[in-house]
């Protein structure tokens, strides 16, 4: 099972050439160089143009590298998705996606301008209309033109459009996002959890990360290097947790064990779905430590 840890995804301006040089030393797992809301009209141009180069230059080492360009229906969106497509990331991040069409029309622009197969499209979902077309635009990860392999909840932008207040708990969203990740488990996509603004208040991301491990988000997108260990921490199998797994494939893996369905290990029943469960979580907690 090979899987790439997306634990920690940290957003930064394309304007801001501190920032981008300074991402290649942080610990995250992956960056997004940001042509959209983080980047004044003024100066979308020289980001881009900033962006690209840095893309182009490398120095990233394992960490995953996302262009996010601006939504379909700007001005600037077409320039980005050419400047994005020929950069060589590893993926574009699409902003408020709302329909499977928008991703098909990107995924038939990137094949016209031979965009490499390793770069795929991530969907950022962050309006009412794109959760109530949820599933179909999962669906588009069936469609190898598309390139579709990761959503990304917009949050901020979710609380614009809907009114719902950002509180702690985010009990007025838990439907939106929990709609989004079964849908995108559906046609195996991965999810990574909205940003958390409150710079200042470590207490309320650890436990905002927490919510997201336990909804089953595969990760975190950030926008402070400083969130970058507690949630590279929090969706990192625990010690205990890694042992427990490695105890339950064993036990299936015995001979005599072989024929049966279900088992029991220190007075719990565990099942053959939990043992596939565990293969998964031994392979994020190996990738993790091939990282260092
Ligand atoms: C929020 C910030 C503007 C704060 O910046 P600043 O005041 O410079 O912070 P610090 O002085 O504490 O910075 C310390 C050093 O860390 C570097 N830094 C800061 N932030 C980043 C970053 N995101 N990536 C890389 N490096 C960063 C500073 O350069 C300092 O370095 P040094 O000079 O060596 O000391 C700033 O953090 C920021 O701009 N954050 C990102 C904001 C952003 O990208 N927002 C858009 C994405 S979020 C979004 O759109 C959500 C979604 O769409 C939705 O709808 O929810
Ligand atoms: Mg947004």
């Amino acid at each position: 099972m090979t899987i790439r840890p997306r634990r920690s995804v940290l957003y930064m301006p394309g304007s801001n050439a501190r920032a981008l040089e300074k991402a290649k030393t942080l610990p995250a797992d992956g960056v997004i160089l940001d042509l959209e809301d983080s980047v004044a009209p003024d100066a979308k141009e020289g980001a881009r143009k900033q962006v690209v180069e840095t893309v182009k230059a490398g120095g990233f080492g394992a960490r995953e590298v996302i262009i996010r360009v601006n939504a379909v229906d700007t001005p600037w969106h077409a320039d980005d998705l050419t400047a994005a497509a020929q950069a060589g990331a590893d993926a574009i991040l699409i902003p408020k996606v709302q329909s499977a069409e928008t991703l098909e029309m990107i995924g038939r622009r990137l094949l016209d301008m031979h965009t490499p197969v390793k770069t795929r499209v991530w969907a950022m979902i962050e309006s009412p209309l794109a959760i109530f077309n949820i599933l179909s635009i999962a669906a588009e990860a069936r469609d190898s033109e598309a390139r579709l392999s990761c959503f990304v909840l917009g949050t901020n932008d979710l609380a614009k459009d809907t009114r719902a207040r950002l509180v702690p708990g985010r009990a007025p969203m838990l439907p939106w996002l929990t709609t989004v990740i079964a849908a995108a488990r559906i046609h195996g996509i991965e999810v990574l959890d909205g940003v958390y603004n409150d710079l200042g208040n470590a207490e309320g991301f650890a436990a905002e990360c927490q919510q997201g491990v336990e909804l089953g988000m595969d990760g975190k997108t950030l926008i402070h290097p400083n969130q970058i260990e507690p949630c590279n921490t929090a969706f990192s199998p625990t010690a205990a947790e890694v042992e427990w797994a490695r105890k339950m494939i064993a036990a299936f893996d015995l001979p005599e064990n072989k024929s049966k369905g279900v088992v029991s290990i220190d007075g719990r029943m565990v099942e053959r779905l939990h043992a596939e469960m565990a293969r998964r979580t031994v392979a994020i907690a190996e990738a993790i430590a091939a990282r260092g």
